[in-house]
Order: structure tokens, then C-alpha cells, then sequence
């Protein structure tokens, strides 16, 4: 059984990893991803100076996944273009985050790390929900437009964006022709949390985190109906570009899902900060044996094969 599977011309010998933000802030962090089961791994979303972020707490497990308003607590970018040119790329896929507070910022940050000249990938935040006062590119189309327009004018490699969930179909829509204008632009990471949900304990009558009156993205069990739709709905819409899931994955069950809607490979958020790297193993265990019971060989026996009705 072959769970195998390539983003680019890059091979992942799993197809899942870790989600932005998860278990990637500091070196020590990737490096723990690096020498679990996951198949890639992707460093925390970067800005051009190092960010405290918001105040704590920002992050809190639910019943059925999370939230966080982290408010994009990172070292500054030039942490991880060092990593970026120290990392073996013999060993797996090294994605790189990048999340500018503007485009300028956006800009000057991927041609450090294209100028590098490594097979990083880069994986541009359009979907952060949780900086005060910066209004997420990924709901604005013209601004998104504008920046796919600057970012693909400067990038010669290849690079993805973290999209935000969609709900309505003349967005998906929307959203599809504009990335289909963009030919280096070659995987869509589907989705970032649930921007600016809220979670309340009933006995203490109070919010979970501290920051936006309790205000932050919903990650989890919460999330795979919505993560699962804009899999499924960009992977028919933009078949020219690899879809890589994200949302509401604890078990194999999830990644099967996610697979089958379309995805070529999936990052794991509220499970990885909950369960710790050994939760790669057991998802690669999981998948293994759903693929087994199925009778599936690899993952293009059942990629993108959702059935209707
Ligand atoms: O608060 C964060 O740091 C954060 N939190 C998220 O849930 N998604 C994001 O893209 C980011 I940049």
C-alpha cells in the first residue's frame, strides 16, 4: 500500500503534515516535524519583523476542535530563510509560510527566499483573521487580485496560497478566476480556520481567549464539512492546480476524505497541537488500513473520485 504521493515534482512519502502555525515557530519545532511520519512540513507564517502577537491566552482546546487568535507571533522572516537555506531538501518538501502585513512586505520577503535559489515551496497567507485591523486579503477579491497580480509578476518558482473558507458558491467562483489567471501559481492550501468564531464556558460565563473579546478562527472536528467543500469545489474548478487540504483532520477517516474530495496532500492543525508528532505515524497507520480494507494500492486509486448522486 503506497500512501506516496507528490506535490510539484516533490515526493512525499506520507501525504500529510503539519498546518501553518502548528508545531513550525521555532527551529527546534520544524525539526521535530522533520524527524516524525509526516510527509512535509511547513514553517509559521512569517512577517518581515518578529512579532510577540496577541495576548494570552489565544489558544484554547474545545469539545469538538479550537480556537486561536494567535495574532502572528512569529521570528521574523529572516529566521526562516536561515533555516530555509540550511534545510536538506533530500529529506522532504520544506513549505515556507509567508504572511506581510502589505504587499511590499509580501514582496520583499518571497524574493529573499526565491533568490535562495532552493526548492522551498512558498505558501503566501492570504487568510490570517486574527491581526487588529488587518482585513484578511482572501475576502477582499480586487486587493487579492492585485496582490496575485504583483506576487506572480516577481515570482519566477512556483508558490501556493492558504485560502480562507468559502461559503458561497459566486465566491468559489469568483475566487477560481482569479487563480486561474496565475500559471506559477500551482497549489491552493484549502482552509485556514473560521475567522472570528467564539467559544464561551457556560460556568464561568466568560470567552476562552483574550484577545477580540474572545473573537478567533475555529479549527477541528468543527471545521471538515467546510474544509471538505472547498477542497472538492477548487479542485473542479482549478484543474490545473494541486489542492492541498486542511481542516478537521484527527484520523485516517479524515484524510481518506480529504483525498477523495480532491486534495494531493493534507495539513493537520488542532490534532497536531492536541496529540503531538506521533499523531503522524497513526494517521499514516489509519489511512494505510481504510486503503487496505478498500483495496486501493496508492492514493490516485481514489483521488478526486468522490461520487454524487
Ligand atoms: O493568529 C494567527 O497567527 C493565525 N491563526 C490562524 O488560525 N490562521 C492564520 O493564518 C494565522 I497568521
Amino acid at each position: 500500500t503506497d500512501i506516496s504521493t507528490h506535490i510539484l515534482d516533490q515526493r512525499m512519502r506520507s501525504p500529510v503534515y503539519n498546518a501553518s502555525g502548528v508545531m513550525c515557530r521555532e527551529t527546534t519545532e520544524l525539526e521535530a516535524v522533520r524527524h516524525s511520519d509526516a510527509g512535509a512540513l511547513v514553517s509559521k507564517s512569517c512577517t518581515l519583523e518578529a512579532r510577540d502577537g496577541n495576548p494570552e491566552p489565544r489558544y484554547a482546546a474545545t469539545p469538538f476542535g479550537s480556537i486561536n487568535s494567535m495574532g502572528l507571533p512569529n521570528h521574523g522572516y529572516r529566521y526562516y530563510l536561515d533555516y530555509a537555506a540550511h534545510y536538506d531538501y533530500t529529506d522532504k518538501p520544506l513549505f515556507i509560510s509567508i504572511s506581510g502585513l502589505s504587499l511590499a512586505d509580501n514582496l520583499h520577503m518571497l524574493d529573499a527566499f526565491q533568490r535562495l535559489k532552493r526548492p522551498l515551496l512558498p505558501e503566501v497567507n492570504l487568510s490570517c483573521p486574527n491581526v487588529p485591523g488587518k482585513p484578511q486579503l482572501g475576502y477582499s477579491f480586487d486587493d487579492m487580485a492585485t496582490a496575485l497580480t504583483a506576487i506572480h509578476a516577481a515570482m519566477d518558482i512556483p508558490f501556493g496560497v492558504k485560502l480562507p473558507p468559502y461559503f458561497d458558491i459566486s465566491h468559489f467562483e469568483m475566487a477560481a478566476e482569479i487563480f486561474n489567471r496565475f500559471e506559477r501559481l500551482k497549489f491552493l492550501t484549502c482552509i485556514n480556520s473560521i475567522g472570528n468564531g467564539l467559544v464561551v464556558d457556560t460556568d464561568s460565563e466568560t470567552v476562552l481567549i483574550k484577545p477580540k473579546n474572545g473573537l478567533g478562527g475555529i479549527g477541528g472536528d468543527y471545521v471538515l464539512p467546510t474544509a471538505l467543500a472547498n477542497v472538492n469545489t477548487f479542485y473542479r474548478l482549478c484543474p490545473d492546480k494541486q489542492i492541498i487540504g486542511c481542516g478537521g483532520i484527527g484520523a485516517g477517516e479524515q484524510v481518506f476524505q480529504h483525498i477523495l474530495c480532491g486534495a494531493s496532500a493534507v495539513q493537520v492543525g488542532t490534532r497536531l497541537w492536541e496529540e503531538g508528532a506521533g499523531l503522524f505515524t497513526r494517521l499514516n497507520q489509519e489511512l494505510v488500513a481504510i486503503m487496505q480494507r478498500k483495496g486501493y494500492q496508492c492514493l490516485a486509486d481514489f483521488r478526486g473520485k468522490l461520487c454524487t448522486l
